[in-house]
């Protein structure tokens, strides 16, 4: 996993102070790893736009196009005039090498984004929406350097974004990149080092972007062994049967021994699913909530206060009930809507989805302060896993699966991997890794996945 960070100005300050590094050096860097990029990746275009703001956001798009001249056709436009020392510093240099300015923006065959990064500080006026406006219409290969201008440090997009194919991103991943709005425009994010090894320049962290290889899937080692030695899962079916069945299924294909489905009323089940009316004596794991409907309170009462691990989802998180067991170590997966209803059950915030789609990190902390064992799954175009002061930012759904019946899969992932032993934090990274990493490996167009094609993918893993 990588490490994100909030801010960089406190990174870029260590630079200066304890490795003797200068403003100078970090943006020459910065302006060099996008033109390695370009020369490396994108030599067969001729014409680039670079676009510039008046701080060293600009700054970086000056001197990258000193950088380019002799090999690109090198085109600069600032936006405004250069105000920053760094800004200023870089024009002069420019202007000695008689690189083109010019007065009118065109579809080059790549454009680079410099207008604003880390220092957008109001909302955009009319000229640049216009401006991005008429950037993001160009058929033009798309940098954005550092940041899309528009997207500000808490991830928010008041209007309008630079919609880039790929964010060189400077010195560290940033916490902006991934909240849900931004996954429209940052494209592909790749990190430069500033003068020294990432490793060096970062600090510790509280929030990281899971990689592939974070997922640890349950491959079986042992030769001898049973049904019983990979755990029983009961999932607690209610009037919407079908949520919990697709769990079941989901869970079964993702290695549990043994999974019942957990309802009073007989259910036509796949043969290799059994029935149950009440949680069995050997049950390892129970997933609850998933379609519950109306239900018997005392009844999921006594269900939630066994001392067996748990994944809670859906319908109860429209229950003061759930606030009941809290203190317990559960894994909860709430999408945006779910997790407000949360928040006010718990007396946390009584805020609206866009409320708390603009600030999911901000909310999920805050609910893991009150409740540091319970693990959050907040569902999204960006998922974050968090536990106690930890968040983990998983980034490889996509709209694939925006569907009814997606999430059901991830609940019975996760159940399937406590009902194997997995710890709760360990359950929600890999089952939601393999949940996204399924659905990307799907190969149909990506309007018609079924939780059935979502869990034969996952299978392949
Ligand atoms: N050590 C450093 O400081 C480094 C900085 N670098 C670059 O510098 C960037 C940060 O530079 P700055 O702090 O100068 O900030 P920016 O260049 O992102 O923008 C700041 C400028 O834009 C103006 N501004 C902000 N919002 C505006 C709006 N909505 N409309 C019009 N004007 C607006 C501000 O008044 C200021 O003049 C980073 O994103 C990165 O690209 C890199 O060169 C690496 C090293
Ligand atoms: N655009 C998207 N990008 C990434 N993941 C998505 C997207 N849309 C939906 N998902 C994922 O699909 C799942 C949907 O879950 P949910 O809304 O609970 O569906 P249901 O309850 O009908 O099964 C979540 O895991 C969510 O993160
Ligand atoms: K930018």
């Amino acid at each position: 996993m990588q490490k994100i960070f909030d801010e960089v100005t406190s990174l870029d300050k260590r630079c200066y102070e304890e490795f003797f590094l200068t403003e100078d050096i970090l943006m020459e860097h910065a302006s060099n790893s996008i033109a390695l990029y370009i020369n490396q990746n994108l030599f067969d275009k001729k014409s680039i736009l670079i676009v510039c703001g008046s701080g060293n956001n600009g700054a970086d798009g000056i001197a990258l196009a000193r950088l380019l001249s002799s090999k690109f056709e090198v085109n600069l436009y600032l936006a405004n005039e250069p105000k920053s020392y760094m800004a200023q510093q870089q024009f002069k240099r420019v202007k000695a090498l008689n690189i083109k300015i010019i007065d009118e923006i065109f579809e080059a065959d790549i454009i680079v984004d410099c207008l604003f990064g880390t220092g957008l500080n109001k909302p955009l006026d009319e000229k640049f929406i216009n401006l991005i406006n008429t950037l993001n219409s160009y058929n033009s290969f798309k940098i954005a350097c550092d940041i899309p201008s528009g997207i500000n440090s808490l991830g928010q997009v008041n209007t309008i974004a630079f919609e880039s194919d790929i964010t060189i991103t400077m010195g560290a991943l940033k916490t902006s990149l991934f909240s849900d709005v931004s996954k429209d425009y940052v494209g592909e994010i790749i990190v430069v080092n500033l003068g020294v090894q990432r490793d060096i320049y970062e600090i510790e962290a509280n929030k990281f972007l899971l990689d592939e290889s974070d997922m640890k899937l349950p491959f079986r080692n042992k030769k001898n062994s049973h049904k019983g030695s990979y755990g029983h899962l009961n999932v607690v079916a209610g009037c919407k049967k079908g949520a919990g069945i697709i769990a079941a299924k989901a869970a079964f294909g993702f290695g549990t021994g043994l999974v019942s489905v957990v309802c009073h009323e007989n259910l036509d089940l796949p043969y290799h699913i059994m029935q149950t009316h009440f949680i069995s004596e050997n049950c390892s794991a129970i997933a609850i909530g998933m379609g519950l409907g109306k239900y018997e309170t005392d009844e999921i009462r006594k269900i939630l206060n066994k001392p067996i691990p748990k994944i809670i989802d859906a319908d109860l998180f429209h229950d003061k009930l759930i606030c009941e067991v809290l203190d317990q170590e559960i894994v909860l997966t709430p999408h945006p809507k779910e997790f407000i209803s949360l928040l006010k059950l718990c007396e946390i915030a009584d805020v609206s989805i866009e409320e708390l789609q603009n600030n999911r990190f901000l909310y999920v902390e805050k609910f893991c302060k009150k409740y540091p064992n319970v693990v959050v799954v907040l569902k999204g175009a960006n998922v974050i896993i968090a536990q106690n002061e930890k968040q983990y930012v998983n980034s490889f759904g996509s709209a694939v699966l925006s569907k009814g019946g997606s999430g059901d899969v991830l609940s019975g992932l996760i159940g399937s991997l406590l009902a194997q032993g997995y710890k709760p934090l360990e359950s929600a990274i890999t089952a939601s890794l393999a949940h996204t990493l399924g659905a990307k490996n799907y190969k149909k167009n990506n309007y018609s996945l079924i939780p059935s094609d979502l869990v034969e993918e996952i299978r392949k893993l």
